[in-house]
């Protein structure tokens, strides 16, 4: 692919409103976005969706960005791949990184499928010229809020309500919203907040006609979600869990999820989230695409991956503007009635916008060609 240059791009966006889950508050989102240069001037862009803190997962971004700029970076550059479905195999001899890969492997697959002159999707192997969307809304203060919160999207037409939930802020919280919206498809996602103690709350919220419930145990446990889905009939939807297809298989086997939410970032690229992608199809469960509050780079990445068959839920690739003021690319992501098209142009599908990217940029650094090839991993 012949890269001749890594411009990491470090961003400070504030978000339109805060956003609170079970372990905090979002209010400006650290963004990073990565850019391949190759030989002929030619650009492809990924994002890092690394936290600032190691709140989500264990990964945050300054950790993010030393691992681009000492291993994967220089690893790319010098492993002369001619296809982006092999730069997970580049990356592979160092452990984990996942966000920290994805932001560069997905640099990867936009500048491959720019210097093909074809959409990003339909590199990937996807088919849909539309992909439904829904949205995740973070706590309120009181049931009222979130039932205001709530109706101004229904009415936006997102085609699926997620809630954030934690210990206190659950079955009655549910009740409430299903009291005045009784149809809308409605899931909760908690993010790690309960355990197996907590298993008479989770089976109340069998009550409420759930779409699903999202990550109710452990970050990283599989087992005890086995034992929770055969006591409770809302579907569990893995999350956190979920980092590779090696554990979306012990997880599919196990049976500790009904349904899967990908997030790209969270297995280290599109490649991985293809094999889980297929490996989901043939044991029928079905997948949405989890948002990570992205910027425009991250958005349209994960637009693309959600063209895919298997992608059959609602994703949470909201319009730009339910983010930010002035989001990083031109056009920006809009979801009318709860769709967004999918674009026919080159790569992601829209251009990086440099003046607006200026407004909020932290800081560029730079991974040359010559700086890569001196160095030595493997000795
Ligand atoms: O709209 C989005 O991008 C999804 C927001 C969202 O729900 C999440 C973003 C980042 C970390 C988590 O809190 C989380 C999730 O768990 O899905
Ligand atoms: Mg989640």
């Amino acid at each position: 692919m012949n890269i001749e240059k890594i411009l990491l791009h470090r961003l400070k966006m504030k978000m339109r409103t805060p956003f609170t889950t079970s372990f905090g508050t979002q209010i400006d989102r650290y963004v990073t976005i990565v850019e391949l240069i190759d030989e002929n001037g030619l650009s492809g862009f990924g994002e890092c969706v690394a936290g600032e803190d190691p709140l989500y997962s264990e990964e945050f971004m300054d950790a993010a960005l030393v691992a681009i700029k000492k291993y994967f970076g220089p690893l790319l550059i010098q492993s002369k791949v001619t296809h982006p479905k092999s730069v997970t195999e580049v990356f592979k001899p160092f452990k984990r990184n996942m966000m920290a890969k994805s932001g560069i492997e997905t640099a990867a697959w936009d500048l491959y499928a720019k210097q093909q002159g074809l959409p990003l999707y339909k590199i990937l192997g996807g088919d849909k010229t539309q992909v439904d969307v829904g949205i995740s809304l973070g706590l309120e203060k009181s049931d009222e809020l979130i039932i205001e919160k709530i109706r101004e999207k229904v009415e936006e037409g997102y085609k699926r309500i997620k809630v954030k939930i934690k210990p206190g802020r659950d079955v009655e919280m549910i009740r409430a919203i299903r009291e005045v919206f009784p149809d809308i498809p409605l899931m909760a996602d908690a993010n790690s907040a309960y355990t197996l103690d907590d298993i008479e709350i989770l089976k109340q919220l069998d009550e409420f006609n759930l779409m699903m419930i999202e990550q109710p145990l452990g970050s990283t446990d599989i087992v005890d979600h086995a034992k929770l889905q055969k006591e409770i009939h809302t579907p569990i939807c893995l999350d956190e869990s979920i980092d590779s297809y090696e554990n979306a298989k012990a997880a599919i086997e196990l049976g500790s999820c009904k349904i899967i939410n990908v997030k790209v970032g969270r297995v280290g690229g599109l490649t991985e989230s293809i094999k889980i992608h297929d490996l989901a199809k043939e044991n029928n469960i079905p997948l949405w695409c989890g948002g990570m509050l992205e910027a425009g780079v991250g958005r349209l990445t994960n637009i693309a991956i959600t063209t895919l068959p298997n992608f059959i839920l609602p994703g949470d690739t909201a319009s730009s503007s339910r983010y930010w003021e002035e989001d990083i690319i031109t056009p920006e992501v809009v979801a009318e009635n709860g769709v967004v098209q999918v674009s026919d142009k080159p790569g992601i599908g829209a251009e990086v916008d440099f003046e607006k990217m200026k407004k909020v940029l932290i800081q560029t650094d730079e991974i040359t060609k010559e700086d890569a090839l001196d160095m030595v991993f493997f000795d």
